[in-house]
This record gives structure tokens, C-alpha cells and sequence, in this order.
């Protein structure tokens, strides 16, 4: 049976309830969500497999779970590479810059030579609040990630899919399939349309917040902070 989905909209109400009467902060949840995904990339690319990991964040939170998703994966042994075109300048993404270029994780401007030399891709270019038609200078980058034979983990969405209504009918991003999806907190409308690994993470809500959002919560094994669920019409 499919996971019940959270429209964008419901998700940033999620996020905001959590971070009001639930009392977390931005931080944090930015913290739990690059975590899995950081696990979802080890469970993919075991590092025998090749640590190169070119991770593409955008401006806003989607972004900023693929900068702590490079920390954790470069602590795992990885070697994260970032490419971050459009840098917002408020204190946390700032804060989660410093703390890669502590640790000498090299940032990049040029996308298509990273691409040739990578293992594995991290798109943490867009995810619920992505609307309209992709603006630069992104669009040659969807398509790069549409075009290429590395595989891509697409955090929270596949970057350029519509949040309601899956992969577009044209752009960039028009044919883009990426290779796996973390969901955070709960699948959004258009994983319905994603054909691919699929992992959940989420591994810190409430069972009171999980029931009012009418969401569900499965099996962690371990000390997993993501778990692999069936895609729709697919079997695991
Ligand atoms: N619940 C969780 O586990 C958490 C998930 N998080 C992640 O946050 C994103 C949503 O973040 P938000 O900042 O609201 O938006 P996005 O990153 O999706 O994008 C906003 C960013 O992108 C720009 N933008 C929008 N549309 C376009 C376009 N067509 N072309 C170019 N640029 C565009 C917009 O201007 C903004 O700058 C969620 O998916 C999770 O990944 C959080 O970490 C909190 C916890
Ligand atoms: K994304």
C-alpha cells in the first residue's frame, strides 16, 4: 500500500508546527533531514563502490540539507564536493558553508567538470517550495542531472518536478528520472509518478504529530535514520 502524501503545502505547515508549539529549531530539523540523506547516499554508495559525491544545493532549505548531508558523508570517508551557485547569506547556511570549508570540502562553479568526475550525485537544488519554470542558473544543471549516467539521489523531490503534479511536460527537467529519492518527513503528491529507489526519513515526529497529519511511520531498523519504502505499483 502507497504512504499517504503531504501536500506542499501541509509540509510547511508540519515544519512550522514543529517548530512552534514543537519546539524544535530550524537547525535541527535542517540537522535530522541532511542526516538521512547523508544515510540514504551510504546505502546507495557503499564506499567501496567510489566516495566522489558532487552535491548541488540551492538557495534555500533544500539546499541547506545538502550542506550537512556533504558534512556527515565526508566524516563517513566520503569525498564531498559542493556546487552552490546561489548562496544565501543568513547566519545558518553561512554556518553550514564554514563548517565544510573547515574541513577543506572543496566548492565548485563549474558543474559539468565535477560531473566528470564523481561517483554519485546529491540534487539538493529544490524542494517543496519549488514553483514555476526553472530559472537560471539552473537550468542547464536539471538538465545536466537529467542527461547523465551517474546516479542521482534526489533529496525531498526530484529538483524541477512539480510538489502536486510529478515531472514536468517541458524544460529542463522535462524526462528527468532520478536514480533515488529521500522523502523528509513524509512523501510528497508527486512520488507518485517516481520510478526509482525511495527512502523515507523522518525518524523523530511524534506519534501525536504523526496522527494529526494522518502520516505513516515505518519500521526504522537499527539505528537507520531513513528506511526504504515500495514505490507506487512497485514491490520491495
Ligand atoms: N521536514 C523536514 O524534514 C525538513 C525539510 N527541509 C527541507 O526544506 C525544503 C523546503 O525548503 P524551502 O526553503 O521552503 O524551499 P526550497 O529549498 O524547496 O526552495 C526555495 C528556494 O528556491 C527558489 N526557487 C523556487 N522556485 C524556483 C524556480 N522556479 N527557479 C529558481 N529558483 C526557485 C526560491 O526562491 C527559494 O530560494 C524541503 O523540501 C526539505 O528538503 C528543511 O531542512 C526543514 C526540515
Ligand atoms: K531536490
Amino acid at each position: 500500500m502507497a504512504l499517504r502524501t503531504l501536500s506542499a503545502k501541509s509540509a510547511a505547515a508540519l515544519d512550522q508546527e514543529l517548530m512552534s508549539t514543537g519546539a524544535f529549531s530550524i537547525d535541527q530539523l535542517m540537522e535530522l533531514a541532511g542526516l538521512s540523506v547523508s544515510q540514504a547516499v551510504f546505502k546507495l554508495q557503499p564506499l567501496s563502490k567510489g566516495k566522489r559525491i558532487l552535491v548541488a544545493c540551492g538557495p534555500g532549505n533544500n539546499g541547506g540539507d545538502g550542506l550537512v548531508a556533504a558534512r556527515h558523508l565526508f566524516h563517513y570517508g566520503y569525498h564531498p564536493t559542493i556546487y552552490y551557485p546561489k548562496q544565501s547569506k543568513n547566519d545558518l547556511y553561512q554556518r553550514l558553508k564554514k563548517q565544510l570549508e573547515d574541513l577543506k570540502v572543496p566548492f565548485t562553479d563549474d558543474f559539468p567538470s565535477a560531473l566528470k568526475s564523481t561517483d554519485h550525485i546529491v540534487d539538493a537544488i529544490f524542494g517543496f517550495s519549488f514553483s514555476g519554470e526553472v530559472r537560471e542558473p539552473f537550468p542547464s544543471v536539471i538538465e545536466a542531472l537529467r542527461d547523465t549516467k551517474i546516479p542521482v539521489l534526489a533529496v525531498d523531490a526530484p529538483s524541477s518536478w512539480n510538489i502536486e503534479d510529478g515531472p514536468p511536460g517541458e524544460g529542463p527537467g522535462k524526462g528527468f528520472m532520478p536514480e533515488a529519492l529521500v522523502s523528509l518527513t513524509a512523501p510528497k503528491p508527486l512520488v507518485k509518478w517516481f520510478r526509482g529507489r525511495h527512502f523515507l526519513g523522518g525518524r523523530f515526529l511524534s506519534p501525536e504529530v504523526a496522527e494529526k497529519y494522518g502520516l505513516d511511520v515505518p519500521k526504522y531498523e537499527g539505528l537507520d535514520q531513513v528506511v526504504e519504502v515500495p514505490v507506487e505499483g512497485g514491490k520491495l
